[in-house]
């Protein structure tokens, strides 16, 4: 036993224990995909953990599901290794949104199904049994943009303004690929302006002031934001003979990996490799904390969940169904009023021939007692 060892308790051992429990119960990390159809949301999801996690939906599926004019929850779940340390991973697809000519509202089936999971945590919790807690708490929301001139379409803006209050929010410009650099630069400052000037609070890892190279790694994160990510599962060989994840044009190679191209490997960092647990932590301690003592204030101990949100698509179906509800009674109403006024006429007009034989029948009895008259004068 050295010195050091003899003077120490031990308590710096603290970490290692906590490495080994870590690593021995692994982690459980649950993503949303947040965006329209065809942004790449699939491709990203299998790039980012080097499998086919996801299969791609195919093209009658996608037609048909267009048609359907409703947003979908679609779960898919994996168990990836990694020199022995297990990750629980839970992706979340949101088939449907955003696809629509009016897209007013399809937030809302998202924002409930985000709310729904921190309510049956905490109901779950309320429970005298807590072992087998099932927890589908959504860690990160990956909001896919297809920016415009301006930064966002309000239909964005509208449904991220939601979304950040229950969910660690993170925008990345989808297929960035497709744009020059300089629309690229353009973008991502509106973008972030856009977001900034209507408080939209994104998710922004938080910086540990004791350690200077995590310290580099995070703020080289921050000022990438928004990410702008470019997706292959394709294999491609570059003009120098590498074999890269990349997408290949006339005039070159797109480099997955590389950060002269897009921010996937920044995007990858900060959902794996330096910020998964702060996701975690800060669902626990900051937002599902909030959510509960929200709900606490308004309902009392076991009491059902307010439901605030109804969804949209609903509501304008109700909206037009009272509408044509009510255009019908007016008709109807209008129907009766008619054929009241005719009964009335035709009632008055009755009325009147009643009058006018009650006056010719009082006439004729006025003249038969005339003749009576007449005849018993004429006698005498
Ligand atoms: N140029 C370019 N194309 C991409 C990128 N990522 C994906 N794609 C292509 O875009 C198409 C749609 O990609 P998906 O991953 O199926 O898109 P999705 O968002 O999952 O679409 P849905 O399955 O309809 O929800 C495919 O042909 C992809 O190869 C990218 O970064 N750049």
């Amino acid at each position: 036993m050295n010195e050091d060892e003899m003077l120490s308790v031990g308590i710096a051992d603290l970490p290692n224990q906590r490495h080994k429990i870590v690593s021995r119960n692994g982690a459980a990390l649950t993503l949303m995909l947040c965006g329209e159809s065809g942004l790449g949301k699939t491709t990203f999801c299998n790039t980012l953990f080097s499998t086919s996690i996801k299969p791609h939906m195919d093209i009658e599926t996608r037609r048909s599901k267009h048609t359907e004019k409703s947003v979908e929850i679609e779960i898919t779940k994996a168990e990836l290794e990694e020199k022995n340390f297990h990750l629980r991973l839970t992706m979340v697809d949101t088939p449907g949104f955003g696809d629509f000519i009016n897209n007013t509202g399809c937030w809302e089936s998202i924002l409930e199904f985000i709310e729904d999971q921190h309510e049956s945590y905490m109901r779950q919790d309320q429970q005298p049994d807590r072992t087998k807690i099932i927890d589908m708490r959504i860690h990160a929301c990956l909001y896919f943009l297809r920016p415009v001139r301006n930064g966002l379409r309000p239909m964005d803006l509208e449904a991220m303004k939601r979304l950040c209050k229950r969910v660690n929010l993170i925008p990345v410009i989808a297929k960035s690929d497709m744009y020059t650099r300089r629309d690229l630069a353009m973008y991502k400052t509106r973008i972030a302006q856009v977001l900034d000037y209507h408080q939209v609070s994104i998710y922004k890892p938080s910086i540990d002031e004791g350690d200077p190279v995590f310290q580099r790694q995070i703020q080289g994160i921050i000022s990438a934001m928004p990410f702008a990510i470019v997706s292959s599962e394709e294999d491609t060989r570059t003009a120098d003979g590498r074999i890269v994840k990349g997408r290949k044009y006339p005039w070159g190679t797109v480099e997955v990996e590389s950060e002269e191209h897009c921010d996937f490997k920044q995007l990858r960092n900060l959902l794996i490799r330096s910020c998964m647990l702060d996701l975690i932590q800060r669902t626990e301690d900051i937002i599902y904390e909030q959510y509960r003592q929200e709900q606490m204030q308004v309902r009392q101990y076991g009491e059902p969940k307010l439901r605030t949100i109804d969804n949209s698509k609903f509501k304008e179906e109700e909206e037009s169904l009272r509408r044509r509800f009510t255009e019908q009674v007016r008709q109807e109403e209008a129907r009766f009023r008619q054929w009241e006024q005719r009964l009335i006429a035709e009632r008055d007009n009755l009325n009147k021939d009643l009058e006018a034989q009650h006056v010719q029948i009082k006439q004729l009895e006025l003249e038969i007692e005339r003749l009576k008259l007449n005849s018993s004068s004429r006698k005498r």
